[in-house]
């Protein structure tokens, strides 16, 4: 493993990184760095999670001029959040160098951007839509820019970006510098990203598969009506730190949300119908954890980084694969381990089985948990709980009345409807969602199908979080658990960025 000082880092970004509490490199940072800092035009391809921000933002910070207060670099990224989470790592990186970024994206007020923008800021990390918005009012001009990033590049060049990225290239001088970054790169777009680039260098970070070997991956094999159940069963048994749910539509999202907060779960969603300013909150709701869920489209797909997903649910497969390796990816981010549950119905297997290939990764079938054995753990966690108490000694002023009650009625009788007391059991309430159309195959290229923007116990302490999960979902404390285009308008309709 590297160190930062080992790549001819500049003290001022090495000290930010080092505030940052990057110690070495990852295996991206340590290849990208020093060829893009060599001023080459790269595509770097990495697991999700594995720090291709820094692996860009590094080495553009390195070429900025704090002293120009021109804009120099480029960061463009396919959704709002997305280029928001860009620019606060930019920040981070480029401030004892005195470089700022500012972001620029759809659904926020154009005048508030235009006054942040007068701040002149050396860097630009932009959603494609608003972008080509500034620069028509000439309210951003690229043609000091020496860095253009497209981040997650290969959602960036598909089909519903592709015409507002060759605008915004336009518009950079001829002499810059072009790195791209995602964790998947389908051979056709890469082909077609080489076309805007001169002699770009790859950097693929070698692995045997696609995905992090940290995530652990399982599916259910599941019919449409039962996966409503089978999630919030499986929600009760794995007790998440936090859980990202994505749904295949807008519509699948609110009927979620809707579903999970009838049965008591602390559930928020995101998706392109939604007001900006609602969706940056959800998601600040979410990183503080005080909401467990995050139920979305594939808006909230790429790119995002918060802390403590534990899990992530596909309640309904994705469309493509590669969307697969990114929902996914949520978790298990920065060495952390993560769990990723896909719901298949039986028709649908064959999705799962392009995903497998996609990932050369198999992906093992979780038996579906019963109510019974959700009821049984809950039932051993309320055990736990008087087992703590006695312990504790914390029933000695009620020895009174218990000897009373004893004397009155059979031990086990007492025993059990203190048990049945102590158990908060499943909610039961009836959630009909919409039912949705399983997955058809990819149609022919160059015709996608309209792609949405838009019993395995964890260890012995499981009952006591789960019980103390189930009591803060009510009580919204959040103490516990902390160890651990068809067209391009289509999809711009359903989508984020623009
Ligand atoms: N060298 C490092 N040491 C420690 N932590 C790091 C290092 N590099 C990045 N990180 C942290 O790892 C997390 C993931 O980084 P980042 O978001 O850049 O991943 P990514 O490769 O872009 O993932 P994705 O493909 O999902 O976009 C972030 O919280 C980041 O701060
Ligand atoms: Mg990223």
């Amino acid at each position: 493993m590297k160190t930062f000082s080992e790549l001819n880092i500049e003290s001022d970004v090495l000290k930010a990184l080092e505030n940052m509490g990057f110690e070495t490199t990852t295996p991206i940072q340590a290849e990208a760095i020093p060829t893009a800092i060599a001023g080459k035009d790269l595509i770097g391809q990495a697991q999700t999670g594995t720090g291709k921000t820094a692996a860009f933002g590094v080495p553009m910070l390195q070429k900025i001029d704090p002293n120009n207060p021109n804009i120099q670099g480029i960061v463009i990224a396919p959704t709002r959040e997305l280029a928001i989470q860009v620019g606060e790592e930019l920040n981070r990186i480029g401030q004892n160098k005195g470089v700022k970024t500012v972001p620029v994206y759809g659904g926020q007020d154009i005048n508030r951007q235009i006054k942040a923008l007068k701040r002149r800021p050396q860097i630009i990390a932009a959603t494609p839509g608003r972008l080509l918005d500034h620069i028509r009012r000439k309210t951003i001009k690229l043609q000091n820019i020496h860095t253009a990033v497209l981040d997650e590049a290969d959602e960036m060049l598909n089909m519903g970006f592709i015409e507002d990225i060759e605008a915004i290239l336009a518009e950079i001088p001829a002499e810059h510098q072009t790195l791209l970054f995602s964790a998947t790169m389908p051979k056709r777009i890469q082909l077609l990203a080489e076309k805007f680039m001169q002699q770009p260098e790859i950097v693929r970070v070698k692995s045997k598969e696609l995905t992090v070997d940290h995530i652990d991956q399982y599916y259910y094999d599941v019919k449409e009506n039962q996966k409503f159940d089978v999630l919030c069963r499986s929600l009760d048994i794995e007790s998440p730190e936090l859980a990202i749910v994505f749904g295949r539509t807008k519509k699948r999202v609110d009927e979620l949300v809707e579903g999970l907060m009838k049965r008591g779960y602390s559930a928020e969603g995101i998706h392109g119908d939604i007001q900006q300013a609602k969706r940056e909150k959800v998601i600040r709701r979410f990183k503080e954890q005080a909401t467990d869920i995050l139920v979305a489209t594939d808006v909230a797909a790429r790119g995002l980084d918060i802390s403590g997903v534990t899990h992530v649910y596909n309640f309904d497969l994705p469309q493509d694969p590669e969307s697969y390796v990114h929902r996914i990816g949520r978790t298990g981010r920065a060495g952390e381990k993560g769990n990723a549950y896909t719901f298949v119905t039986p028709r649908e297997m064959d999705h799962l089985k392009s995903i497998e290939k996609l990932t050369k990764r198999q992906i093992d079938k979780k038996p579906i948990p019963s109510y019974e054995a959700v009821l049984e753990g809950l039932q051993e966690g309320a055990v736990e709980q008087l087992r703590q108490a006695i312990w504790a000694n914390e029933g000695e002023s009620y020895q009174e009345a218990a000897k009373r009650l004893l004397s009155e009625e059979e031990a086990v009788d007492v025993v059990a409807s203190a048990i049945k007391l102590l158990t908060k059991e499943p909610s039961q309430t009836p959630v009909k969602l919409t039912a949705v159309e399983p997955l058809r195959a990819k149609k022919a290229k160059g015709q996608h199908n309209n792609r949405n923007r838009g019993q395995n116990y964890k260890g012995g302490n499981r009952n006591r979080n789960y019980n103390q999960n189930r009591n803060n979902r009510n009580n919204r404390n959040k103490q516990h658990n902390k160890q651990g285009g068809q067209k391009r308008q289509q999809r711009k309709n359903q989508n984020h960025s623009s």
